[in-house]
This record gives C-alpha cells, sequence and structure tokens, in this order.
C-alpha cells in the first residue's frame, strides 16, 4: 500500500472571477489526521470537495488511493466518507433509518448497528434527526461519513456548535476512528482542536498553502519561542537584559516587566537579575501555542 494516500499537486479552481483555491499541493499519509486550517474563504473546503470528487479542478491533480476522484467517481466514493459542513438531513428521518439509507448507497457498508453503538447512538436510534442534540448531529454525521467503510474521512467544521464537554468527546472519538485504520482529514478553524488532534497541519490562505508541518513545528518556526513576565520593587536597566543571546525584546506592560526570547530564556534571566539584586515578583511563562502561530503566518488584513 503507497504510503500517501492523498496526493494534490497546483489545484486550482476559479469560480466565476473569485479564485478559491489559486494554487495548493500537499500530501496525506495514510494512517494520519490531517488539519487544514486557514481563515474564513481561504480555500479549505473547495480543496476537500475536489479531494472527494464533489468539485471539478480546474488544473492540476488530485490522487486518492492511486483514483483521480472525478474520473473515478464511483470507485472514489467507496474510498472517501464526507462529511461537509451543516450537513443537514430531513428533520423527520431517524437515526437508523439515516444510516440504513446511507448504508444502501456503498458495496460494502459497515455494520449500522455497530457504528451506532461505536458512536455512542444506539440509545438515540429511534430519534428523529430533529430532535437530536448538537453533539447527537455531530456524531450520526460522524457515523454518515463512516458508513461506507472508508480509507479516508473528511470531517468539515466538525465541533463548531459544540459545548467544551461535546467537542472534548468529539476529539476522543476521532481519535477512535484513526486508530481503528481510517485516515483523516480535519477541516477546523480551532486552533487547540488542530494542536490536539492533527499529526501534521497545512495551513492555506488566499488559495495557497503557506505552511505544512506538525503543529509543533509550525509553533517553532513560527514564533520568537517564550515570553516570560514579572513585576520589580526596583529599578531595572533594561540593558542588563537586553545583553543576554537568548533575549529578543523587553517591554511594559502596566507595572509588569514583558521579556521575549527563546526557549532557554529562563535560567539567564533569573541569574542575571538575582546578581543584580532584582527579586523578580509574581512571574510568569508563556509558551508560544498554535494560535500565535497562525496569527504570524495568516494574519488578518
Ligand atoms: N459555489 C461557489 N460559488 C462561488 N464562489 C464560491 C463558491 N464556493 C466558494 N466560493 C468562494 O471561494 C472562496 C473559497 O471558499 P471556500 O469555501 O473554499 O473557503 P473556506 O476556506 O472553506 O472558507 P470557510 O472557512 O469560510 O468555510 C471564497 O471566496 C468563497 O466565497
Amino acid at each position: 500500500m503507497p504510503e500517501n494516500l492523498v496526493i494534490v499537486e497546483n489545484l486550482h479552481k476559479s469560480y466565476g472571477s473569485v479564485v478559491a483555491v489559486d494554487d495548493v499541493s500537499l500530501t496525506v499519509r495514510r494512517g494520519e489526521i490531517f488539519g487544514i486550517l486557514g481563515p474564513n474563504g481561504a480555500g479549505k473546503t473547495t480543496t476537500v470537495e475536489a479531494i472527494a470528487g464533489l468539485r471539478a479542478p480546474d488544473r492540476g491533480t488530485v490522487r486518492v488511493a492511486g483514483l483521480d476522484p472525478q474520473a473515478d467517481r464511483a470507485k472514489t466514493t467507496a474510498v472517501v466518507g464526507v462529511q461537509l459542513q451543516a450537513a443537514e438531513l430531513p428533520e423527520r428521518l431517524r437515526v437508523d433509518e439515516a444510516l440504513e439509507l446511507y448504508a444502501s448507497f456503498y458495496p460494502s457498508p459497515a455494520n449500522p448497528a455497530e457504528l451506532m453503538e461505536k458512536l455512542g447512538l444506539t440509545k438515540v436510534r429511534k430519534s428523529a434527526f430533529g430532535n437530536l442534540s448538537g453533539g447527537q448531529k455531530q456524531r450520526l454525521s460522524i457515523a454518515l461519513a463512516l458508513i461506507g467503510n472508508p480509507q479516508l474521512a473528511i470531517l468539515d467544521e466538525l465541533t463548531t456548535g459544540l459545548d467544551p464537554q461535546a467537542r472534548r468527546d468529539t476529539w476522543e472519538l476521532i481519535r477512535q476512528v484513526r486508530d481503528s485504520g481510517v485516515t483523516i482529514i480535519l477541516v477546523t478553524h480551532f486552533m487547540a482542536e488542530a494542536e490536539y488532534l492533527c499529526d501534521r497541519i497545512a495551513v492555506i490562505d488566499a488559495g495557497r498553502v503557506i505552511a505544512l508541518d506538525t503543529p509543533t513545528g509550525l509553533i517553532g518556526a513560527a514564533s520568537s519561542g517564550q515570553r516570560i513576565s514579572f513585576r520589580l520593587t526596583t529599578e531595572l536597566d533594561d540593558t542588563l537584559l537586553t545583553a543576554l543571546p537568548e533575549v529578543t525584546t523587553v517591554s511594559r506592560d502596566g507595572a509588569r516587566i514583558v521579556v521575549e526570547g527563546n526557549e532557554n530564556l529562563l535560567v539567564p534571566l533569573i541569574t542575571t537579575l538575582a546578581a543584580h539584586h532584582h527579586n523578580p515578583l509574581d512571574l510568569h511563562t508563556e509558551h508560544a501555542t498554535l494560535d500565535d502561530a497562525f496569527l504570524t503566518l495568516a494574519p488578518t488584513p
């Protein structure tokens, strides 16, 4: 089996005069949770729709398990499960009916009862779609993406609108799905979600991939490292600190002194302060997060 399940090369798609995807290239490895992150309108949904065979690219190539999703539509449908943004079902359709209906579209579907059990839907199997909670609707949409026994599941804006507990539960579910052997592409706006779940992330902005790395790699590449703040009751000569090779900036935030620098900042900072009889109070260290990296990579205009 090839290691790369999805290969996208130089994908381009316009809607009239709007360039949705300008030039996207990426590969998704078998067995990973691959995140696609980007601001509104960046081209994320169009990219995953092209991978699923739901959009014909204007230019470029897409391969999923060696198939061309446009030319091999039927075969691709059997390989890719899609949970797209705001998927709505008829209000009165019951959970078990929805799964049985979707199962009938696939050549070798999963067993609906087993899937309901796995996704915690057994209790609500006789409930109508319209009566489900947000979290239950989301779990049903994941179940529908998995009913065809896909190799690849595409999940778009999976946890939007869910409360923190339901979001956490969904994250655990996604990990279980991956551990059962399904490769996952996750489109998300939530940095914490991408940081927690994804093995690698492509950051897309204005139709192009502007960064592609592990969450840790992205954070390291885009941030200056560490930020430490504290108060002093003594007067500080900033040059004491700016002279340290680990320090990049020294600034003030009200009464607090804020020092930014690399990951090794803490020890030289404290020893230098102590050597000059400064006693830092209320000291906080902050590490950069994916949020910081994202704002550096794709700042809002
Ligand atoms: N069917 C369509 N017809 C015309 N323009 C479209 C269509 N679908 C998307 N667009 C435009 O293409 C651009 C990219 O849209 P796309 O939905 O791929 O971005 P996105 O990154 O998924 O955005 P969001 O995070 O807001 O869902 C946007 O400017 C959008 O308005």
